[in-house]
């Protein structure tokens, strides 16, 4: 059990819309930039508290390689200790903790769901793990991030960040979405044929054939269902071949069948060799809670 600013939770280890060219070219623009800044952000200074660092427990080495030579995913533990996250304000010199002293860890092969109420500090946590929080002088972060082993340092390892919000072109199918995605990401596939067959398989990985060729849609036109949709960015997600996938809240609003697919997804990219971290809204309603 940890605490999140005075929330208990339960740690578990269980469009871009429009039409025309116009808005396609400024939505490849916000897709190439989105990428350019979701690369690890500013990391959490390493600590002088490092007392309980314990490296004989990691079994990964520092390596900052993300696929290994077989294709396969480049295996990232990351182990943090005492995350303390508060937020300043000078005006009412009062301070808030949204973290405080939050300890824990995510192997490859294993998919973590740090559980808690709306406002526990779910998403902070992940992004301060994915080195994501936004640079402020009145955000102050202590503790220690570990990448296998090491105190975690800027491009560490690549990550892909599954966000609440999805980021797609309504207009778009499912494979042309993800066809456009690994153009953009990976330029050294060299044929079309190759792209479609690297596609192909990513529909398969993500239980998307279904609705390959079905327009993902928006609030006005009708397409593919809230867990699809979620299952899509996981895909736009993987072309980048990360070692660890951060999901913040992947089943929030959908029913329970699509969660289920989405969870079931997840754990599939856990086995595959990822560290899968997920956030979970965890109402409290279900009283057998998280085990
Ligand atoms: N930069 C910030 N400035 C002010 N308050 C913030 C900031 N970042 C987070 N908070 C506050 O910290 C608390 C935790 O927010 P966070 O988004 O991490 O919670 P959460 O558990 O992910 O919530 P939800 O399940 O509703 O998404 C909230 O009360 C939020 O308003």
């Amino acid at each position: 059990m940890v605490v999140f600013g005075g929330n208990k939770v339960g740690q578990v280890v269980a469009g871009i819309g429009g039409n025309g060219l116009g808005q396609i070219l400024a939505a490849v623009a916000t897709a190439l930039l989105f990428h350019l800044f979701s690369g690890p952000g500013p990391a959490l200074p390493p600590e002088a508290d490092q007392e309980d660092r314990d490296e004989d427990d990691f079994a990964g080495d520092s390596e900052s390689s993300d696929s290994t030579a077989d294709g396969k995913v480049f295996p990232v533990t990351i182990r943090w200790r005492n995350i303390t996250c508060s937020l300043s304000d000078k005006s009412s010199k009062s301070v808030r903790f949204l973290l405080k002293n939050v300890s824990g860890e995510a192997k490859p092969g294993r998919l973590l769901a740090i559980m808690g109420p709306s406002g526990s500090g779910k998403t902070t946590l992940l992004n301060v793990l994915a080195g994501q929080m936004m640079a402020s002088p009145r955000v102050h972060l202590s503790g220690l991030l570990e990448v296998n082993g090491k105190p975690s340092s800027n491009k560490a390892y690549k990550f892909a960040y599954v966000r609440q919000e999805d980021l797609f072109f309504s207009q778009l199918t499912v494979r042309e979405m993800l066809s456009l995605a690994a153009e953009l990401q990976r330029p050294e596939i060299p044929s079309m044929e190759e792209r479609d067959e690297y596609v192909n398989t990513l529909l398969f990985k993500l239980g998307l054939v279904s609705c390959a060729d079905t327009r993902i849609g928006d609030a006005k036109v009708r397409g593919i269902s809230g867990g699809e949709k979620k299952r899509l960015s996981l895909a736009c997600e993987l072309i980048a071949s990360p070692s660890v996938i951060f999901a913040d809240e992947p089943t929030t609003g959908l029913d329970a069948f699509q969660a289920e697919k989405v969870m079931e997804t997840l754990r599939q990219l856990a086995q595959d060799g990822h560290s899968v971290i997920c956030s979970i809204q965890w109402t409290g309603l279900d009283r057998t809670g998280p085990n």
